[in-house]
């Protein structure tokens, strides 16, 4: 049978980076992204972004969210303080496979846990888990329609303090307008929107950046 995108995006990357090198892995992708098939993956505008809130933050602990072929957990892990550990969870087994061996091909395994499951299933482990008291960083880049339930569900759990800070993917297109109005409108966040455009595309998109209060 044919390959599926993600097996065809991971033979780009084991055919063109080089091994231990999460940037020539990202350019890999990144390009294969634009030239060959697109993938939703965050890309290179939108994860420029995504590099400067992740080096502001420097988190001790980060959850992602959606770790579909693992390229946003790279662009992640590699610019996280040794020491750290990146959680990123993902439910589809044959996604979960094409990450695992893409991360392995970037040498970041030892600083990200990708986990198989549903984030509802598992927010609420990650006490007993991991011993993870609270998130210093949350990227969304899930089902769109669980940003809002899965923001509520780690409150809930008290895996945010005042100043954790969730990123979340698409909130213009495909758009999470349930997420937005609530992150923008609660007293307990401050909200600020990311310009940007949908990866390798011209049509507008952005990132969100919400601080929680406590
Ligand atoms: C609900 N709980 C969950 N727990 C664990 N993993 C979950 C998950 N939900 C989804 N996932 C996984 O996250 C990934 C899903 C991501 C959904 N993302 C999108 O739909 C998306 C879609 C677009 C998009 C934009 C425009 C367009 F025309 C077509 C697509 C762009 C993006 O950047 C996107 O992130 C998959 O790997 C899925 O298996
Ligand atoms: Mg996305």
């Amino acid at each position: 049978t044919r390959s599926t995108r993600p097996q065809r995006l991971l033979r780009a990357v084991q055919k063109k980076a080089i091994k231990g090198d999460p940037q020539s892995v990202i350019s890999t992708i990144d390009y294969f992204c634009r030239h060959s098939e697109w993938a939703m993956n965050v890309g290179d505008e939108k994860g420029a972004i995504l590099d400067s809130v992740v080096c502001e933050v420097s988190p001790s602990t980060a959850l992602e969210l959606g770790t579909y072929c693992g390229y946003s957990t790279v662009r992640i892990a590699r610019l996280l303080p040794p020491g750290t550990k990146l959680i990123t969870l993902e439910f589809n087994p044959d996604y979960a496979a094409v990450a695992r061996q893409i991360i392995e091909y970037s040498g970041l395994q030892d600083k990200i846990c990708l986990v198989e499951g549903a984030s509802g299933d598992l927010i609420p482990k990650m006490q007993e888990l991991f011993g993870i008291k609270t998130f210093d960083f949350v990227f969304l880049d899930h089902w769109k329609d669980r940003y809002l339930p899965d923001t509520k569900l780690l409150e809930e759990c008290q895996l945010l303090r005042k100043g954790s800070i969730l990123l979340a993917d698409n909130v213009i297109c495909p758009g999470t307008p349930d997420y937005l109005e609530y992150v923008r409108n609660s007293p307990r966040y401050e909200s600020k929107y990311f310009k940007s455009h949908l990866e390798y595309t011209k049509v507008e998109d952005g990132l969100e950046k919400s601080v929680f209060l406590g």
